[in-house]
């Protein structure tokens, strides 16, 4: 089934509701408020089920879109069409002053901050006196097309669902994209992200700004539906209750956003009808009611209707391989002719009073395997760390091809060509194995959000792809391209891993225990990988605990132990050196 059929045929659905004879006009107002929840509620899939940042603010950004519209028509007679584009930027900006100060927390406090600002920025729609203090705008003009004016619910309903349509199809296109899969990294974590070059501070305030300008709109179309505005649609009860619907719905999907605006609105609606008929008028019971009925539908779907909908319906999705006859151009390469490609100069990292790096030296050639060993604890995903920039240095120099890269960021270290894999995996669990391995050609893409959003990034997209897949064929994982990376084994998740390290076009692999719950078979496969890998021209570094494995591989080994190189030699010199046998090999044997 075509990818957009499903969306075409909601659209004509849509489109025939208010003709249907006998409609009560009732239906028709609910489905404008639905309308008008889910276009805030998209913002939050993005901002919230997408990229993990948990705002409970977004009432208030609908605020400045409603009050922005209510000021310019009222007070200045501008046409609501010329106020649009105003109170979308007035969002757009209110969520960069904001989204720079928010984003940077982590943990609790995002959330805690949205809070915050949600209820300090009611106050100030309360008090100031241009915005009407408490009674707010009145004689908010309606909207009109030439003589039409959308003064009726069943009017600006078209005007409300063309934009919920047009912001959904905007938003899917966004997440199918290489800026999309960068957002989508961002819920597990900066590293990963940013060791592939993502920028995630500006991601996070990306998909900030978006989910604003949606609240935005849904503020304008508000402030014209109803004709006058007040604080108190934008407090914080409503920035609590569009997080409801956005987790309700399904909070990861964009379809979600809608589901749910459906499902809180009819609810309430249904609940505040007919909970006074069957409890005699007693209290406001449909507030309870609604609490626990919200409660038990999450019970039942944990992850929001919509995705427990679609596991029910047989519908197979779309996937189709990428073309690999596309390329990517190569990136630069280093010198062919033998030489050091990594210098590590007495790196030091101190954690408190911990040395987990003492005063370590060593190189990796070119066209060379390196293993760095030795027991837990001895610093050697600590020198990882070092290298590729997760970590800031206490000491020494490290350098790429002599260029010095100590406490450069992971956006810097990668675009010299190295590049990692994690001990501990981090993939989106998810997302496809192709979307989590095209993340690794991220900076080989320059299609941006605008331009993924009007789906103008297809050409840069399909090479992206291209070189995901050829990655992914390399290591011998094209039956598993498209499952989703978190269905597959830990040991084969590692290798999703390099392939996605190999879409950088490396000239320096990173390789944290890659063997690691790989059956023999596998292991023997990935060793023979990585010799192709080295004779054609790469160089890795792997830290690695399957000392037959090493030993097999290796072209040299560096030994660590608390910290301190205790030796470095080719496999043969390292197995009868008796510092290593009593301080690693010994205990590995
Ligand atoms: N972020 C941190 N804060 C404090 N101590 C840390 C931190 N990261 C590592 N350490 C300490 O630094 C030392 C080296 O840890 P590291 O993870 O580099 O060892 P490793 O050789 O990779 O061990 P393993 O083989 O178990 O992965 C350990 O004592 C560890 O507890």
């Amino acid at each position: 089934m075509p990818q957009r059929l499903p969306i075409m045929l909601f659209a004509l659905v849509m489109a025939v509701i208010p003709f249907i004879p006998g409609m009560p006009p009732f239906w028709i107002v609910l489905l404008d408020n639905i309308g008008l929840s889910a276009l805030v509620a998209m913002g939050l899939v993005l901002l919230t089920g997408v990229g993990g940042l948990t705002s409970f603010g977004q009432a208030a950004f609908c605020g400045f879109g409603a009050y922005t519209t209510a000021v310019l028509t009222t007070a200045y007679g501008l046409s609501p069409w010329l106020a649009l584009p105003l109170s979308l930027i007035v969002s757009g900006l209110a969520a960069v002053v904001l989204g720079l100060i928010t984003v940077r927390l982590s943990g609790h406090y995002l959330p805690l901050g949205t809070i915050a600002w949600g209820i300090g920025l009611f106050y100030l729609f309360s008090k100031l006196e241009f915005l009407g203090r408490n009674d707010g705008i009145s004689g908010v003009p309606p909207l009109s097309i030439g003589s039409l004016k959308m003064i009726d619910p069943g009017t600006i309903y078209f005007a409300i669902w063309i934009a919920v349509l047009v912001s959904a199809l905007l938003t899917m296109n966004l997440l199918d994209s290489r800026t999309g899969r960068a957002i989508r990294a961002l819920r597990r974590g900066h590293i990963a992200a940013e060791a592939f070059g993502v920028q995630t501070p500006r991601a996070k305030l990306l998909v900030f700004i978006y989910a604003a300008v949606l609240a935005g709109l849904s503020g304008w179309l508000y402030a014209h539906f109803e004709r006058a505005v007040n604080p108190t649609p934008f407090g914080a009860q409503a920035g609590i209750e569009y997080l409801f619907v956005a987790v309700v719905g399904g909070a990861g999907y964009v379809w979600g956003g809608v589901l749910g605006a459906a499902i809180v609105v009819i609810l309430k609606e249904i609940l505040q009808s007919y909970l006074p008929y069957v409890f005699h008028g007693e209290g406001q019971l449909e507030t309870i009611v609604f609490g626990i009925l919200l409660v038990t539908l999450l019970q039942i779907a944990p992850t929001g209707v919509w995705p427990w909908l679609m596991a029910r319906i047989p519908l197979k999705p779309n996937r189709r391989r990428p073309d690999t006859s596309l390329t990517l151009p190569a990136r630069p390469r280093a010198a062919e002719t033998p030489g050091v490609l990594l210098q590590i100069d007495h790196a030091r990292k101190q954690f408190g009073g911990v040395v987990a790096v003492n005063d370590v030296s060593f190189d990796v050639q070119t066209r060379e395997i390196v293993a760095l060993i030795g027991p837990n604890g001895a610093g050697k995903s600590t020198t990882f760390n070092l290298v590729t920039g997760v970590l800031t240095s206490s000491g020494g120099r490290i350098s790429v091809l002599g260029k010095n890269i100590n406490n450069a960021p992971p956006q810097e270290v990668v675009k010299l060509g190295v590049a990692r894999t994690f001990q501990h995996v981090k993939l989106v669990p998810d997302m496809s194995v192709l979307e989590n391995v095209a993340i690794g050609a991220h900076l080989r893409g320059h299609a941006g959000a605008v331009a993924s959003m009007l789906r103008l990034d297809r050409a840069d997209e399909a090479k992206l792809l291209a070189e995901a897949a050829r990655q992914i064929e390399r290591v011998g994982l094209s039956e598993q391209i498209n499952q989703l990376a978190g269905s597959l084994s830990l040991g084969q998740q590692r290798i999703v891993e390099i392939a996605r390290a190999l879409c950088v076009d490396p000239m320096l692999l990173l390789l944290d225990e890659p063997a690691a719950g790989l059956r023999h078979m596998e292991k023997q496969q990935l060793a023979a990988l990585l010799r192709q890998l080295r004779d054609g021209g790469m160089s890795v570094l792997l830290v690695e605990h399957d000392m037959g494995f090493v030993m097999d591989l290796a072209d040299r080994i560096v030994v660590l132990d608390f910290g301190t190189k205790i030796a470095e030699g080719t496999p043969a010199a390292i197995k009868t050196n008796p510092d290593v046998i009593k301080a690693y090999l010994g205990a590995v044997a």
